[in-house]
């Protein structure tokens, strides 16, 4: 990587502004998965054990600008106590003068945690002068928040603007992996695309073509591309605003001579329950009043197999809707055969993160990424403000 690190840099004595990504899910006030906290202890750790005073700031959720009780980071606080083994101060506030006086108490070593950074209407705009009270608060920028990496906000983007500024431990190891894997990607590299969102996908096929060697569909945006074709497809979800383009990238599969694969066969189900009905229909047999909810068994062998024989798989969105018993067979096997393959398999982020926690298959992969978006903009070959605006070697 081209960016200064936080290796690169005198931190002792020096009041350090790290931005985090503790965006991390919580249900009845309790964090469910702590995977994004745990991954920033290296920085967090660094930056103790070399005398640093540890102001840390992250966002959680979308309060859209206001003070949203349950999205202030008292649990994640908590949490980050308990894994660090010291106390861990926790602000109300992320500017003003109570926060001042608390930077000011802190000592060699002392780490203190911000309160949620959109909170404040000028973080998503990327307002100078919250970037400016930010950057009062340190002597040093650092960025470990990959996973918000892909937005230009004041704690991410414009804070770097103003004091020295370099990347966390650990957003300098998912850029590494990242950009390793895409830029020399050993092969044959499968890419493995699901989920729902067929608009924020686009991109990322689009780019994967280029790169990988076969490019796998699956999970709620496969429907697009079978009503494109002329498939009925059901009550299975399908973004009609999108079927040129899916035309579009089998045209490009074709032209560029890679592998596309689409399901073959489906699960379908009459209803969105764990007690539906359910069946298995070939591509096209969908009927009226039924929606597709996972790849078939036939679909399954074979991307199983696919990925067993690559030697660089990425994979992005579960295959079905997984959270579900009787629609999670597909997820399950792709998982399994990225958990077994010899190749390197690298997850990235969202909900197939959380798929392979479901079945205890995350200690498999080679790398989960703790970006969603972020290693999707990754991927799409775009870049992140968050990373360009930090310093240059
Ligand atoms: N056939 C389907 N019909 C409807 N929903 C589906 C289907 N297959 C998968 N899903 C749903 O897609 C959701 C995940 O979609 P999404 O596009 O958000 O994936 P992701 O990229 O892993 O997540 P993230 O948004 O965190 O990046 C899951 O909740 C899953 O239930
Ligand atoms: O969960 C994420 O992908 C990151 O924390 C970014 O969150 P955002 O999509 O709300 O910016």
């Amino acid at each position: 990587m081209n960016k200064k690190s936080v290796r690169d840099i005198e931190v002792s004595g020096k009041r350090v502004f790290v931005r985090v990504d503790f965006n991390v899910p919580v249900e009845d006030g309790k964090i469910t998965d702590d995977t994004r906290i745990r991954e920033t202890l290296p920085t967090i750790k660094y930056l103790i054990e070399n005398g640093a005073k540890v102001i840390l700031a992250s966002h959680m959720g979308r309060p859209k600008g206001q003070v949203v009780e349950s999205l202030r980071l008292t649990q994640a606080a908590e949490r980050l106590s308990e894994l660090l083994g010291k106390p861990v101060a926790k602000a109300d506030e992320a500017v003003g003068e109570a926060v001042k006086a608390q930077v000011d108490a802190l000592h060699n070593g002392d780490v203190l945690l911000l309160e949620n950074v959109r909170f404040y209407p000028g973080e998503e705009k990327n307002d100078p002068e919250l970037a400016k009270q930010f950057a009062e608060l340190a002597d040093l920028f650092v960025n470990d928040a990959f996973g918000a990496a892909h937005r230009a906000h004041a704690s991410t983007e414009g804070i770097a603007h103003l004091i020295p500024a370099v990347s966390g431990l650990l957003m300098e190891k998912e850029l590494s992996v990242l950009g390793k894997a895409l830029s020399n990607p050993e092969r044959p590299f499968t890419a493995i695309i699901g989920g729902s969102k067929v608009k924020d996908k686009i991109d990322v096929i689009d780019n994967l073509l280029n790169l990988a060697d076969n490019v796998l569909i699956g999970g709620g945006l496969s429907y697009t591309f079978m009503k494109a074709q002329g498939y009925e497809i059901g009550l299975s979800l399908c973004d009609d605003s999108k079927l040129d383009a899916a035309l579009g990238f089998i045209q490009k599969a074709k032209d560029l001579g890679k592998n596309f694969y689409l399901p073959e066969d489906i699960v379908i189900a009459d209803d969105f329950k764990v007690d539906a009905n359910k069946d298995i229909v070939e591509v096209g047999n969908i009927p009226d009043g039924w929606e597709g909810v996972d790849i078939g068994p036939k679909t399954r062998a074979k991307y199983a197999e696919i990925i067993k024989n690559s030697k660089l798989i990425v994979w992005n969105g579960p295959m079905g809707v997984f959270e579900l018993e009787p629609f999670s067979n597909g997820t399950r096997e792709v998982a399994e055969a990225c958990a077994t393959t010899e190749g390197y398999t690298i997850i990235g982020g969202g909900d197939s993160a959380a798929a392979a926690e479901k079945f205890h298959l995350a200690d498999k992969m080679d790398h989960i990424s703790t970006g969603g978006g972020a290693s999707l903009e990754f991927m799409e070959g775009k870049a992140l403000p968050g990373v360009v605006a930090l310093n240059d070697k």
